[in-house]
């Protein structure tokens, strides 16, 4: 059986386009031009790239966007203060802080200080325990967009073996909530997982979010494993995800690519929260 690819920059395209769609109706029928603003703090390179992916994203579908650059000298107090003056700013529909924070700031008292309505990353404490509690919430954007490339196989969850490795509060624990309210069967692996392999070759869906190169071997897939990447580290200027791409594409049914899977997915997701955002507004 050929491994068939899931191709997060076709499957973003096709979302984006209509998300374009759904912008031009809210600005006929509303008014209302759903607007974003993300605060980056400090001088991370990475999330500098990340940041400017996602401002070009916005302006691309028609969104308002506004991108706070602060330095890493910045206090917490600053930011707290910036925060409030976003949530109450109506133009602004989602706020984003990129992370990680320059030491000395507390992520979680910074995300917690975002209106709820207005988290469009799902970090906030009510949006997380309303995901725990299977209610209508913002969803992460990473586990948001793996769900959204799992379903994309057209294949059935209930009942299958999903094995998450990775557990931090951004990627591996909301996807596994998210596929235990799919009804997949669910194991959540981590560091001090003893024989991750043994696990591993149980699954029917592998979820990798670690972040260690080529951690899961192609030898550890069952035959016909759907299997999503989400780790990213720049080996030799390239980049790399969790999963040995070329071995695992053996055995794999379905497998995302690294870069061009999950990546893009997380971008278009964060377009979809801060649209749902705004429409809100429209109730
Ligand atoms: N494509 C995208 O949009 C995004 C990609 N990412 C990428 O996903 C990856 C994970 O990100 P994030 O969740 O933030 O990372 P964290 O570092 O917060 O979490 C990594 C997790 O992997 C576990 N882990 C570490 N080493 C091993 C190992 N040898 N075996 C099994 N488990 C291990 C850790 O276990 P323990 O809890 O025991 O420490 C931890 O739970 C990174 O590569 C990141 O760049 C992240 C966000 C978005
Ligand atoms: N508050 C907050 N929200 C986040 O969602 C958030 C964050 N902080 N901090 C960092 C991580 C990481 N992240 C990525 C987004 C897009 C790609 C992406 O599009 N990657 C491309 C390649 C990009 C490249 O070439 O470097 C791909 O995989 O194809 C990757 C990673 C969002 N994050």
């Amino acid at each position: 059986m050929e491994v068939k690819i899931l191709d997060g920059k076709k499957i973003s395209e096709e979302i984006r386009n209509h998300i374009v769609n759904e912008v031009k109706k809210l600005k006929a029928n509303y008014g209302i031009t759903p607007g974003l603003s993300v605060v980056l703090v400090g001088d991370d390179a990475a999330s500098h790239v990340y940041v400017s992916m996602k401002e070009k994203a916005c302006k691309k579908v028609g969104f308002h966007s506004e991108v706070y650059k602060l330095p890493k000298e910045t206090t917490q107090q600053e930011l707290l203060n910036l925060i409030n003056k976003l949530n109450n700013d109506e133009k602004i529909h989602g706020i984003l802080v990129q992370l990680p924070l320059p030491k000395g700031i507390d992520e979680h008292l910074i995300n917690s200080h975002i209106a709820p309505t207005k988290d469009v990353d799902g970090f906030h404490a009510v949006n997380t325990g309303k995901l725990f509690l299977g209610k209508e919430s913002f969803i992460p954007c990473t586990p948001k967009g793996i769900l959204e490339l799992i379903k994309r196989t057209g294949e059935d969850i209930t009942g299958k073996h999903a094995v998450v490795i990775g557990r931090s509060n951004i990627v591996g624990k909301p996807v596994a909530i998210l596929l235990l309210k799919e009804n997949a069967t669910v194991t959540i692996c981590h560091s001090k997982t003893k024989n991750l392999d043994k696990y591993v070759q149980t699954a029917d869906i592998v979820v990798a979010a670690v972040g260690v190169p080529e951690l899961i071997k192609g030898n550890m897939i069952k035959k016909g494993a759907i299997v999503i990447d989400a780790g990213t580290r720049k080996v030799n200027n390239k980049l790399v995800g969790d999963v040995e791409f070329e071995e695992a594409s053996k055995k794999a049914s379905w497998i995302t690519p690294v870069p061009g899977g999950v990546g893009p997915m997380t971008i278009t997701m964060l377009l979809e929260n801060t649209l749902k955002a705004a429409k809100a507004q429209c109730e």
